[in-house]
């Protein structure tokens, strides 16, 4: 088996009488994209901080692409890209001069690779960085994170405070960094924002990992209301007979509205024999799904 880009194994961190992380163990493998959700106060930057280094833990092991972050310093600096969702910077330096200044700290970078992701963003690299508003600092801030190619994005709510644009730019941005092989780890408190790009997510809560799931088997599990409108009348209870299909209701004959529970195969083809005039699904909120699911094994596992 490959190495891990990120594991830990019982990782405490107490702030004084603080929890901060009370025993999470954690793999990221190589190439995959991570997203690590919690609600506030549940561990995540703690975990992040640590992995770069930024604080110490006060138990447990850990290793970042092979590493110890306290041992890897500037030559495991060089393998990551990090940014934060408050990223600061200040000052009388252009962006181009700041980027110009971060990129040979990681080793060198070709301007122009920092000059494609300021047009893809809409950056302008000759304005001061004392000048720029929040929304053009975090586009400076995703630039030094990728800008280098790592083999390891930590992203810390990385879209928060950017526009939709933006966070569409983003998401191309994470998914090409998969492609090329990179991991990304990337930590939200919202579902929403990381289930476009992620393989798995993990769930942190109360300073420990309580679940970790494939985004795919989540989308399988997942209940969406779909919306068919046929051009002739169709009968309900044909529908209503179709497996994971419930909550069948038919407007006028001809506008059928149903729930639909994993895979859509049988209604799509029982619609299939009739004129379809046009057909709605909804993107299912996975994030309700998974509190759902974890509730209901919870209970079964009190219960038990
Ligand atoms: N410097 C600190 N001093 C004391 N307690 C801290 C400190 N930093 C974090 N904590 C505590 O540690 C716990 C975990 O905080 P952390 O910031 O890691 O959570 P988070 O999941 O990132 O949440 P958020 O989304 O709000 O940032 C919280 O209870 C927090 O109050």
């Amino acid at each position: 088996m490959t190495e891990p880009a990120i594991s830990t194994e019982a990782l405490v961190k107490t702030y004084g009488r603080n929890r901060g992380l009370a025993g999470l163990d954690l793999r990221v493998d190589t190439g995959e994209v991570y997203g690590f959700l919690g609600p506030n106060g549940a561990g995540k930057s703690t975990t992040i901080r640590i992995l770069l280094d930024l604080i110490r833990p006060t138990g447990g092991r850990v290793t970042v692409l092979g590493v110890e972050p306290r041992a890897g310093g500037v030559a495991l600096r060089r393998r990551i890209g990090y940014l934060a969702g408050d990223f600061v910077v200040d000052g009388r330096q252009t962006a181009r001069e700041l980027l110009g200044y971060l990129a040979n700290l990681r080793g060198g970078v070709p301007r122009r690779r920092i000059e494609e992701l300021a047009d893809r963003l809409g950056l302008d690299l000759g304005r001061r960085i004392k000048g720029l508003s929040k929304g053009n600092r975090q586009k400076v801030g995703v630039v030094q994170a990728f800008m280098h190619e790592p083999e390891l994005l930590v992203l810390d709510e990385p879209t928060s405070g950017l526009d939709p644009f933006l966070q569409q730019e983003f998401v191309a941005l994470v998914r090409e960094a998969r492609a090329a092989g990179q991991t990304v780890f990337m930590s939200s408190h919202v579902m929403g924002e990381v289930q476009q790009t992620a393989d798995r997510v993990g769930i942190v809560r109360e300073g420990r990992l309580i679940a970790v799931e494939r985004v795919e088997q989540l989308r399988e599990r997942a209940v969406r209301q779909v919306e068919i409108h046929f051009e002739d009348p169709v009968d309900p209870g044909t529908f209503a007979a179709l497996p994971g299909v419930d909550e069948v209701t038919v407007d006028a004959g001809r506008t059928l509205r149903c729930r639909l529970a994993g895979r859509a195969d049988a209604l799509v083809k029982a619609a299939a024999g009739h004129t379809v005039v046009s057909l709605l699904a909804e993107e299912p909120d996975l994030e309700e799904l998974f509190f759902t699911y974890y509730a209901g094994r919870e209970a079964d596992r009190v219960a038990a």
